[in-house]
């Protein structure tokens, strides 16, 4: 037995947060063999690391299959800025490329048409189809989605001055700054601050490779979608609307704004559109029926679906339980449709 083999099966354990292997992240500072007895130093991104129990084991695992391996012992360090640096890039310049990544941004024209609970349920839809999935609150002011997703007083885990790991559940990486700030702080800032937000949970927060990134935007016309328009390369608007007609009228401006500016809109999502009584089955259009539809086509882009007012949506994100992780639920089916055709129009 000798390094060689040791160093091959540290490239089967993987930092689960930054989801490449030790070897290749240069996070194996030492390897000591003596009379059978194996010795590794491992440097993480952060001493703090809260997977490194995870880690331990899997280097437990895999070194201790090897032939002639007595006992394996793992000590743990942190790397130096210049090494966090020379992983992460500098501080100023983005961590990410975004050049694989589908950026969707949400909106809608009104407040309170279920936005942020679309997003979530895309966003595990498209996980659980196989996608790796961000999520960036980008409502900075009046997030919610760590209370949709069940993450609420999580915190994100920051390593040095170099990057900020985002929070994964559901399969899905998330930032809000609702995991940044004391819940019920009141944030005052204007565009130009918020703006400036989203540009850090872009570019410093170390997304890793992702298939798509889901922005939750503020309800309306205001500056952040404006940015996101302007200065976000190739993003794409998804309007989601409920079939009243005074939300439709908003979320048409929403998309008037977006072919002003050039910026592709991938399609209409109707949420809320109708009740199914659970007694007889029948569907009742409380809040009228068709406008959803009538606003793709005024806007002459694709209708992505409709779906119900459900009192399990509501209960999921007030509860932090989604109630689309199983895609074979009724709601998951209309989730799942929704993720399919998104892919088939990108
Ligand atoms: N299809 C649905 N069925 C039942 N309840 C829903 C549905 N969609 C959203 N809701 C509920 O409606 C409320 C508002 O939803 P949400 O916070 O997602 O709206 P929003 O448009 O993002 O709001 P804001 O403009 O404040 O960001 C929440 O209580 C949510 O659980």
């Amino acid at each position: 037995m000798d390094k060689n083999q040791i160093y091959a099966a540290l490239q089967n354990v993987y930092d689960p947060e930054l989801n490449r292997n030790l070897v290749e992240l240069n996070m194996i500072k030492d390897v000591s063999i003596d009379n059978g007895n194996v010795e590794v130093v491992v440097a993480l991104t952060t001493i703090g690391c809260p997977l490194k129990n995870k880690m331990k084991e899997d280097i437990l695992n895999e070194v201790g299959k090897i032939e002639g391996v007595k006992s394996v012992k793992v000590q743990f360090g942190e790397m130096s800025d210049k090494e966090k640096e020379a992983l992460f890039g500098k501080k100023k310049n983005s961590l990410n490329s975004f050049e694989n990544t589908t950026i969707l941004a949400i909106g809608s024209g009104k407040g309170g048409v279920g936005k942020s609970t679309v997003t979530a349920n895309l966003a595990i839809t498209l996980a659980n189809m196989g996608y790796k999935v961000g999520l960036i609150d980008a409502d900075i002011l009046g997030y919610s989605i760590p209370q949709i997703m069940g993450i609420k007083g999580v915190r994100p885990v920051a390593i040095g001055e170099q990057a900020i790991l985002p929070i994964e559940t559901h399969g899905v990486k998330i930032m809000s700054m609702g995991n940044l700030v004391e819940e019920d702080e009141a944030l005052i800032w204007r565009g130009p601050v918020l703006s400036g937000v989203l540009e850090q949970f872009m570019n410093e927060v170390y997304w890793g490779e992702l298939d798509f990134l889901l922005l939750d935007l503020p309800p309306g016309t205001g500056d952040i979608p404006l940015s996101i328009m302007q200065e976000v390369k190739d993003a794409r608007f998804l309007i989601v609307t409920t079939p009243q007609i005074t939300a439709k009228g908003v979320a048409k401006r929403l998309g008037i704004m977006a072919q002003k500016t050039n910026t592709d809109i991938i399609g209409v999502i109707e949420n809320m559109s109708y009740f199914q009584c659970d007694k007889c089955g029948e569907k009742h259009y409380i809040f009228g029926s068709g406008e959803g539809e009538k606003l793709s086509r005024e806007l002459d882009v694709s209708f992505l679906g409709e779906i119900p007012l459900l009192k399990e949506i509501r209960e999921g994100s007030d509860k932090g339980i989604s109630p689309v992780v199983d895609l074979n639920s009724p709601v998951g089916k209309i989730y799942k449709a929704i993720g399919e055709k998104i892919i088939e129009d990108i």
